[in-house]
């Protein structure tokens, strides 16, 4: 019976799916990550391995590895896996994409109006007792409707992005690695080139993967490019952006505000700078974390070690 290691605690409904065909066993704890001597313990004998984006699946992990045939990384993302050593080791990595599309477009949305409208710092206000009076700018914050986003990196969760931005009649740019003809004609999103996106947005939107060429790619320079009223969003992966940079170009007044799902270090700690700022919204990397999102991502995971166990066919391959 073929051998399957998971490395968190997920949706017991599914862990019983994958053992009625499979040996399963699972790291029992849903906050704390698999520590790595255990988890290359369990790549010794296993034929599937079902990851977060917390654990390192590297040249390390697969050579000690000689049954591994899958990985299935419950994340649309795949910057903790190295998948050209994957690939070399004939070992298929999978993905999520799809499902967390719409869940992570209204995070999206959740971040840009929570930081241009103030509402945690509004919330925070009657919390505090502050609420006492009304004065005619009292909280007042910048609009989205009819504003300019420019959005960096236009996958299918870019485009989704737009797909509500032309509903708040916003003028749509994006700079991304190739043209999407499709946007532009279904919601007149236009292509930039980078500087003059930066240049000409309200909101500026980083969902760009994580790779050699896109970290860093937001930094001083970068900044300083910006509208002084600009608002900076980041729901891609933190190392996109420089974030001592952010943090200079906040203090700065170079940008008006930030509102970040991700960190250059995950998780970040309370006493993080970027925390004390009140025009900055932060969230714990929670883009796609809704129970019918979350749900869905670990079946696809399962289902795709399913699939490469009884017919060799994933349903959501990572290429090269
Ligand atoms: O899918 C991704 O790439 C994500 O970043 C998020 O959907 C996950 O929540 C993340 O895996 C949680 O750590």
């Amino acid at each position: 019976m073929s051998k399957i290691f998971i490395t968190r605690k997920i949706d017991d409904a599914v862990i019983a799916e994958l053992k009625a065909s499979f040996d399963v066993e699972v790291w029992d704890s849903e906050e704390v990550a698999v520590p790595r001597d255990v988890l290359l313990k369990h790549a010794k004998e296993c034929d599937a391995l079902l990851t977060m984006l917390s654990d390192q699946v590297d040249e390390e992990l697969l050579s000690v590895a000689p049954h591994l045939k899958v990985v299935a990384n419950m994340a649309v993302g795949y910057d903790n896996v190295d998948v050209e050593a994957a690939d070399k080791a004939g070992v298929i990595i999978t993905n999520t994409p799809d499902v967390l599309t719409d869940t992570t477009a209204d995070l999206v949305f959740a971040l840009m109006l929570a930081t241009a409208r103030r509402i945690p710092e509004a919330a925070d206000f009657i919390r505090q007792g502050e609420w006492t009076s009304w004065s005619p700018y009292l909280l007042a914050g910048r609009d989205v409707h009819h504003k300019t986003i420019g959005i960096i990196g236009m996958g299918k969760i870019g485009q989704a992005v737009a797909k509500r931005a032309a509903g708040f009649d916003m003028n749509i740019l994006y700079h991304t690695r190739s043209r999407k003809t499709e946007a532009e004609k279904e919601f007149g999103a236009q292509y930039k080139n980078l500087h003059d996106l930066l240049e000409k947005s309200d909101f500026v939107l980083v969902l760009a993967p994580l790779t050699e060429e896109t970290r860093g790619m937001i930094g001083y320079e970068q900044f300083r490019q910006m509208k002084k009223s600009a608002i900076f969003l980041n729901v891609g992966r933190g190392p996109v952006t420089d974030e001592e940079a952010l943090i200079e170009a906040l203090k700065n007044d170079e940008i008006a505000g930030a509102g970040l799902d991700v960190f250059e270090k995950e998780p970040i700690s309370p006493d993080h700078p970027l925390l004390s700022m009140k025009n900055v919204v932060a969230v714990p990397h929670i883009g796609s974390a809704s129970e019918e999102t979350r749900y869905a991502m670990m079946k696809l995971a399962a289902d795709n070690i399913k699939s490469v166990l009884e017919n060799g066919r994933p349903l959501t391959k990572v290429s090269l």
